[in-house]
């Protein structure tokens, strides 16, 4: 049995892996890709030099002082991190904090004319726009007639698969969409989480959203059904209060993906309305809790964070990056249970996620083999493989 308090956190220090990849390679194409993207003034282009430099050469620097988040991130570690290397601190807590300090670089959080503009805004709108979403949502006319049951399931793998879409992933894995995945489910713990969902269900659904567009779309379109269908009452949708990782939802991408459902032709509309008016209604809230971009994993989750999801019949945790919070960024060995790494939890919980970074766990002997020999690492970190896990038993102890 795998000693769950000893797999080490991930940092970003060793040259060729990849969270070290990330740190020197993705995010100085992030700084690029977004002063590509506006007409920034020259302060802005500046303050992005500043931070190029800072991220690949330098050392992680203070928030200014009167940052408004500024006691957030001193509770979050930055006292304890600040003038060390972004290279030598948890990996995720250094890349978190890289895309706090791309805000501060473009105005984000002002005062002045740039305050509140999404700096990944030009991305995920394309992507919400692009012919592949109209061809997802065509595909929903024909899933209609089909049992409750097919519906479900192939709305579970819809919003499973939409966190393949993940822009900041784009950068550096052309092609992961078009590879075959074998074996493309290494856990399926679907019959669990269907059984904590019943049809006949009047609970609460909390969904951890992650990306905007190609994904949320589909998560809209599982939260729809599962309501409409009376197997759960009432949905929270978690998304986050600031861009964050460049796609990650905010409540402003909530709402350009639900204009864009009820603006859709066919059964698509249907699933936009349902959500438009459960939203009116108050059985769809959306929540932008501060802990949701903390550099932190949930086993920190603040005591009001912790309540929500003890009184939740589920929630679900989509994504590479919440899967990494919900675990903990640790090199775990991958047979380790993954009820084991979320005893902490305080109620049932799931997660769907295709693999994007070396963080797995729950995994049989056999299928850690099996990918081992016929990939090396890549199937850890190539975006090809998915997972679906749930657990029932949990004893909300910390950990
Ligand atoms: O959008 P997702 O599924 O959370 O994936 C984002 C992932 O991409 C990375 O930025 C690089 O893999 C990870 O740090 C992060 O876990």
């Amino acid at each position: 049995m795998p000693d769950i308090r000893t797999a080490p956190v991930i940092l970003g220090d060793e040259p060729g892996s990849f969270p070290h990849r990330v740190l020197a390679e993705r995010h100085p194409a992030i700084i690029e890709q977004v002063r590509e993207a506006f007409p920034y003034g020259p302060g802005q282009h500046r303050a992005l030099d500043e931070l190029l430099s800072s991220c690949t050469e330098g050392v992680i620097e203070p928030l200014p002082g009167d940052a408004a988040d500024l006691e957030l991130w001193r509770a979050w570690g930055l006292d304890e991190y600040a003038g060390r290397s972004w290279f030598d601190v948890p990996w995720l807590w250094s890349e978190s904090y890289f895309y706090r300090r791309l805000l501060e670089a473009v105005g984000y959080f002002g005062p002045g004319a740039w305050q509140g503009v999404d700096p990944f805004r030009p991305f995920k709108r394309a992507e919400l726009d692009a012919p592949e979403t109209d061809e997802e949502l065509a595909a929903l006319d024909a899933l209609q007639d089909r049992p409750e049951r097919e519906r479900a399931d192939a709305l579970l793998h819809g919003s499973l698969w939409g966190n393949r879409a993940d822009l900041g992933f784009r950068l550096s894995a052309e092609g992961a969409e078009a590879a075959a995945p074998v074996p493309a489910l290494v856990a399926d713990d679907s019959e669990t989480l269907w059984s904590l969902l019943p049809p006949s269900g009047t609970g609460t659904l909390v969904l951890v959203a992650d990306n905007a567009g190609r994904e949320l779309v589909p998560d809209l379109l599982l939260i729809a059904h599962l309501l409409t269908e009376g197997r759960i009452g009432r949905a929270v949708l978690h998304v986050k209060p600031y861009p964050h990782y460049v796609s990650d939802a905010t409540t402003a991408d909530v709402v350009d993906a639900l204009r864009r459902l009820v603006a859709a032709p066919g059964a698509a509309a249907g699933y936009g309305r349902a959500l438009w008016t459960a939203m009116a209604d108050g059985r769809l809230t959306t929540a932008a809790h501060p802990f949701s971009r903390a550099p932190l994993p949930y086993a920190d989750a603040p005591d009001d964070l912790r309540a929500e999801f003890a009184a939740a019949t589920l929630t679900v945790f989509k994504g590479d990056l919440n899967y990494r919070r919900l675990v903990g960024d640790r090199l775990w060995p991958p047979t380790t249970p993954f009820d084991e790494v979320t005893a902490y939890f305080p109620g049932p919980v799931a997660a769907l996620r295709t693999l994007k970074s070396d963080v797995v766990t729950g995994l049989t002997a056999a299928t850690e083999k099996a990918l081992d020999a016929a990939e090396g690492r890549h199937w850890r970190t190539g975006g090809t493989h998915a997972l679906i896990q749930a657990g029932a038993s949990h004893h909300g102890q910390r950990q």
